[in-house]
């Protein structure tokens, strides 16, 4: 297959997650973006996690929540688990890698907090205590997921909003998360600073 072809494959891969997804996640992806607003109305706030390309993620929207995402308003608040490599080397370095986020969420988590957990397979071990911090805290969680949404479906309660992404393929589940991030940050604005 020439290059051409194999990119050609990868953007109508992409487009076809996007459209499968654009059918199953608007309801969830709005529930989500309220439980959010919810919790900073209340003066709570969102903290993020996960690995690699989904630790980026979590920045990501951290970063448009605290800077901005298409309009001029206030600095929302959110944290990046993912981003302090002193705390995140001493934790994997003195106990485990599983538990890199949980030990920052029972420092900084508070009730009425949310829990943004990324995870394309929902199977990482750290993503997974993460969540049980979160419940141990009353914090809600937001999940997203792909695949089968792994052991972190199960571990969710009725308070908390999966949004798993109709696919079998990381690539394509994270390529749709970073869509759900952009919705959730615009759903948010809209919700607290009025019509655009
Ligand atoms: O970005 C990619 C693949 O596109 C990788 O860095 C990927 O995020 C890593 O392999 C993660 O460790 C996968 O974790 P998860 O999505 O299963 O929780
Ligand atoms: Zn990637």
């Amino acid at each position: 297959m020439s290059f051409n072809d194999r990119i050609l494959q990868h953007f109508h891969a992409s487009i076809d997650t996007k459209a499968q997804a654009s059918q199953v996640l608007p309801e969830l992806i709005e529930h989500a973006s309220r439980m959010m607003v919810e919790a900073i109305l209340n003066d709570g706030k969102v903290l993020s996690c996960g690995n690699g390309g989904s630790a980026g993620d979590a920045q990501h929207f951290s970063s448009e929540m605290l800077n901005r995402f298409e309009r001029e308003r206030p600095s929302l608040p959110a944290m990046a688990l993912s981003t302090d490599t002193s705390t995140i080397t001493s934790i994997a370095n003195d106990y485990s890698y599983n538990e890199i986020f949980s030990k920052q969420i029972r420092a900084l988590g508070q009730p009425g907090d949310i829990l943004l957990a990324i995870s394309t397979s929902g199977n990482s071990a750290n993503v997974i205590q993460a969540i049980q911090a979160a419940h141990e805290r009353d914090m809600r969680v937001v999940a997203l997921t792909g695949k089968d949404g792994g052991n972190m479906a199960a571990l969710l309660s009725s308070e908390d909003c999966e949004i798993r992404v109709p696919s079998r393929v990381t690539a394509r589940i994270q390529e749709v998360h970073l869509l759900v991030i952009h919705c959730l940050c615009d759903l948010i604005d809209e919700q607290l600073f009025g019509g655009h």
